[in-house]
């Protein structure tokens, strides 16, 4: 048996919801073998973030090394990168081994404010990482600050694919979880033309960890042989069965349900309506 195995450089949420352990369960969930690489240790919950505390860029390098001199992954995402010094030494080991499918989610602010990429490192992010990607998911505030624009209008967010786009990924896919009205509304650009994903907006405070969700699940679906576009459309139906059949566990932005998508198919004889 051959496995697809996939690879997360992120930081850790002790609650379980975000970061590396999002990422672990969505990769488990669709039937890839899920390994990692810590940036950072948080103490968080539910409420928000009471710690940050990053690893050495030299400890991430190692990581990366054991993984690379071992276990090649099929795909790789990043998260919770935190520090210019971290992103220099990511890069250089991703270009090192060569490892492409690489999905960068440009983690920047938790939902409560929490800083978890410092001010000076966005350049590093944008200079080192960002021409090695394959796609590159921004939020709306994510992509506010990398290319300071203001995004209220739907031409703005196309303008604002663009020149992400121009920094050196393959795709971009704005994603419209902080944008208002009905439908959660994502778009990715591939350099011609852009792609529509869209699904109803649940009105639900338990939206902790979306974003790596999401981005895991595109992950997966890369480093299990699917097309950009397919292993989105996956990831899309991922996120929305997550965030309908939530746990309702904590008492602050809940984390997604990361066991929905593979029980409705389970439910369904294999079909996800
Ligand atoms: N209330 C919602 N209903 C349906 N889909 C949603 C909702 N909120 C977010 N999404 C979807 O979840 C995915 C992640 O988008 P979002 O903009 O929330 O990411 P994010 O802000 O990076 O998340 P986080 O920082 O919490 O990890 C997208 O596919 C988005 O459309
Ligand atoms: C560790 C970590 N990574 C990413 C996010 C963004 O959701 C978070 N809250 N915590």
């Amino acid at each position: 048996m051959t496995i697809a195995k996939a690879l997360t450089i992120a930081g850790s949420d002790s609650g379980g919801g975000a970061g590396i352990q999002a990422d672990l369960k969505t990769f488990q969930e669709l039937g890839v073998y899920g390994m990692s690489a810590l940036t950072a240790a948080t103490a968080q919950n539910t409420l928000g973030v009471q710690g940050v505390f990053p690893l050495t860029p030299e400890a991430v390098a190692r990581q990366l090394d054991s993984i690379g001199k071992d276990l090649t992954p099929d795909a790789v995402k990043t998260g919770m990168l935190f520090s210019a010094d971290i992103i220099e030494a990511i890069a250089d080991r991703i270009a090192h081994y060569g490892w492409g499918n690489l999905v960068i989610d440009p983690v920047m602010v938790a939902k409560g404010g929490a800083s978890l990429l410092k001010a000076d490192a966005v350049t590093t992010l944008i200079r080192d990482l960002f021409p090695l990607a394959l796609i590159i998911t921004p939020n709306l505030p994510e992509a506010e600050m990398l290319t300071g624009m203001q995004l209220y209008k739907a031409e703005d967010i196309r303008e604002a694919a663009r020149r992400i786009h121009n920094m050196g990924p393959d795709m971009v896919i704005m994603k419209g979880g902080h944008a208002g009205g009905e439908l959660a509304r994502d778009l990715l650009y591939d350099g011609t033309g852009f792609t529509v994903f869209e699904s109803l907006r649940i009105r639900t405070e338990a939206t902790h960890g979306t974003g790596c969700t999401y981005s895991a699940a595109i992950t997966a679906g890369l480093a299990s042989g699917l097309s950009a576009i397919e292993a989105v459309r996956v990831a899309k139906d991922f996120i929305q069965a997550a965030i309908e059949d939530s746990l309702g566990i904590g008492s602050g932005h809940g984390p997604t349900n990361h066991f929905a998508y593979r029980q409705r198919r389970s439910q369904n004889g294999g079909v996800l309506n």
